[in-house]
């Protein structure tokens, strides 16, 4: 997959695809009962308002001339009893319609998130996490009037029509011909500006979604910018992708704003042709039409206009929600290649004999990384992996727990393919502590839990005491208690890495993989470390990277990774007794302490 940035445009659908519609439609589905009765409530309030031009047109041609006050009392009352009913209705709709339309967006986002939780590391290698974020937010947002209202109107407006074609063909044949001659002018317009207005809402959600990548790349990396004084930079860059976003946002809504000023022009010119024509027959000696009759009928139209500009206006908000809904459905069907095949079985109780055999792989194709790696680490081994920066030795890692598919060959963990387990049956049996110690926000306590919520309070301490990580969060305000950051920004690295560390080894793992576990920690406190975790890794499998080679001498097996391929393995004697690039490794670190 190519690798997408900031500056880089998401390529567009050509064509639209009505299933995106129809996938919708699923999530509205479940209210569809009680859109059908908002619908119908709006429309007896529609229907009723309908009245309201046939009294004028009675009191303007029946009871005026006949002084009959007692009938303009009851159709001013009727009309204010109307008035009060549609406001009741609207008010009802407007808060049942809330809560659907912010139901539908709580079911598609859940489905999104969902479906993130599941993606492969891959999937995020390739993309901004900012173009993700916005998907999950804005996007799923940006459907609320559409669902809110937009449907409901639509369907209310439609029928609306349908009553009000009745009513005026009822008041008058040709006046009504008149009238409709302007919706063919109408569909030129819509025809002439509708791709445009698609591709317009499109390079906008591509620019949105730049904007916010950029953003959320330079709040990651604010302490490098700060740092290295590239601020001014940076706030050129966000201007350019800012003004790149207002740009199309402009230029999309240039097209929404198209619709409304046609139709109101057409709506302006057909009344003014329905009065001068109206009049005109009124004036013909042999004419049935009356004064009443052309004023309710200029009523009428008025509101035949109005449900056509609000249908323009849903027209307008459903190409805008199809741009996005792409977005949405696009990241909801990213196939999830790292998954539980069909027939995948329980992986029955950990061992922790490891076997790589013949492994190869590869993040981007004709980019082998690992090149037919065999090696077989046996129940209670210590694997200690080491080699030059970018060997491959946390792809090794990573590929045990399955985090990739290999290109080919195995790796079976008892025997077993783990290409044939379920993954949840695999990782929960591993520990793994990533170089990147992530600390979420909460306290200290639910960070070490994480891997384990049914730990007790005493087991997360005892997993910290071994760590060494005990006194450091005793001394803090609220000991394990204490409300860390997103990151542990207010924590040091080293503490961060041993907080990550007790989270390992409190999910009680049969295989432990630790990468760069000890890196940002003081020799002092890594040798304290060293000891409780000899007894600790005792009958389990572990697999350590490591630069410092001093935490590794000890390891059952020590395996040098360069160039794709596993150069030399050994114990840390045998090794150094081979000369080979294990000991120049040792000897470099060795001549650097001296
Ligand atoms: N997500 C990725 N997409 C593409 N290439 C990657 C990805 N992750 C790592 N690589 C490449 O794979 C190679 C091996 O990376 P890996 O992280 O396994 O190295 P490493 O030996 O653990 O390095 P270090 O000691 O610096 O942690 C590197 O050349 C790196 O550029």
């Amino acid at each position: 997959m190519a690798r997408n940035r900031y500056d880089m445009d998401e390529i567009l659908e050509d064509s639209f695809d009505v299933n995106q519609l129809k996938r919708l439609a699923a999530y509205i589905s479940p209210y569809k009962k009680k859109m059908a009765g908002v619908i119908l409530l709006m429309l007896s309030s529609s229907a009723s308002t309908m009245m309201i031009p046939i009294f004028l047109q009675n009191v303007m041609d029946v009871s005026i001339p006949d002084k009959d006050m007692k009938a303009i009392g009851i159709y001013s009352f009727l009309t204010l009893l109307i008035a009060l009913y549609s406001a009741f209705a609207l008010r009802l709709k407007i808060k049942i319609m809330s809560v659907v339309g912010q139901n539908i967006i709580y079911s598609i986002r859940t489905d999104i998130f969902k479906h993130l939780q599941e993606l492969p590391f891959s999937y995020y290698d390739d993309r901004p996490h900012g173009k993700i974020q916005v998907r999950v937010v804005n996007y799923v947002n940006s459907l609320s009037d559409l669902l809110s209202n937009g449907i409901v109107n639509t369907f209310t407006d439609l029928c609306n029509l349908i009553f009000i074609l009745a009513f005026m063909l009822f008041l008058d044949v040709k006046l009504t011909l008149v009238c409709l001659c302007g919706l063919p002018v109408l569909t030129v317009v819509i025809i002439f500006i509708k791709k445009k207005q698609r591709r317009a809402w499109q390079i906008q959600s591509n620019k949105q979604s730049n904007l916010n990548a950029y953003i959320a790349e330079s709040i990651n990396g604010i302490r490098v910018t700060q740092s290295f004084v590239r601020e001014r930079e940076n706030t050129g860059i966000f201007n350019f992708l800012s003004k790149n976003y207002q740009k199309s946002w402009m230029r999309a809504v240039m097209f929404n704003f198209t619709m409304g000023p046609s139709v109101d022009i057409i709506s302006t010119v057909t009344t003014a042709f329905i009065y001068i024509l109206g009049v005109k027959w009124i004036l013909s000696p042999d004419s049935t039409l009356t004064v009443g009759v052309l004023i309710a009928f200029t009523a009428y139209i008025s509101r035949f206009w109005a449900p056509i500009n609000t249908l323009a206006g849903f027209y307008n908000s459903l190409l805008t929600a199809i741009s996005y809904l792409e977005r949405i459905f696009e990241t909801i069907d990213e196939p999830v290649n790292v998954k539980d095949t069909k027939d995948a079985v329980e992986m029955p109780p950990i061992d922790g004999t490891v076997e790589f055999q013949k492994v190869s792989f590869s993040y981007e194709p004709d980019h082998k990384i690992l090149q037919d790696i065999s090696f077989t680490a046996k129940k209670g081994e210590t694997y200690a992996i080491v080699g030059p920066t970018g060997a491959g030795k946390t792809t090794i890692v990573n590929l045990i727990s399955r985090f990739y598919n290999v290109d080919s060959g195995k790796i079976l963990i008892d025997g077993r393919d783990i290409s044939k387990v379920t993954l949840h049956s695999l990782r929960t049996q591993m520990g793994i502590m990533m170089q990147d110690s992530f600390i979420f926000s909460g306290t200290i306590m639910d960070n070490i839990r994480y891997g384990n919520h049914t730990a007790t309070d005493e087991e997360v301490i005892e997993a910290a005491k071994t760590v060494c990580a005990h006194d450091f969060i005793m001394e803090m305000e609220n000991g394990y208690q204490t409300q860390v950051n997103e990151r542990g920004s207010r924590l040091s690295a080293g503490q961060r890495q041993l907080i990550s560390f007790a989270r390992a080894l409190l999910a009680n793992p049969k295989i432990l993989i630790l990468d760069e576990a000890t890196s940002s920690i003081d020799t002092e406190t890594e040798l304290i470390l060293q000891k409780g975790l000899n007894s600790l890794l005792s009958g389990r499998t572990s697999f350590i990277i490591a630069h410092r080679l001093s935490t590794i001498k000890n390891a059952d097996c020590i395996m040098y990774v360069d160039q794709g391929g596993i150069l030399e393995k050994g114990s840390h004697e045998e090794l150094l007794l081979k000369k080979g690039p294990y000991y120049k490794l040792y000897m470099s670190q060795y001549e650097f302490l001296k």
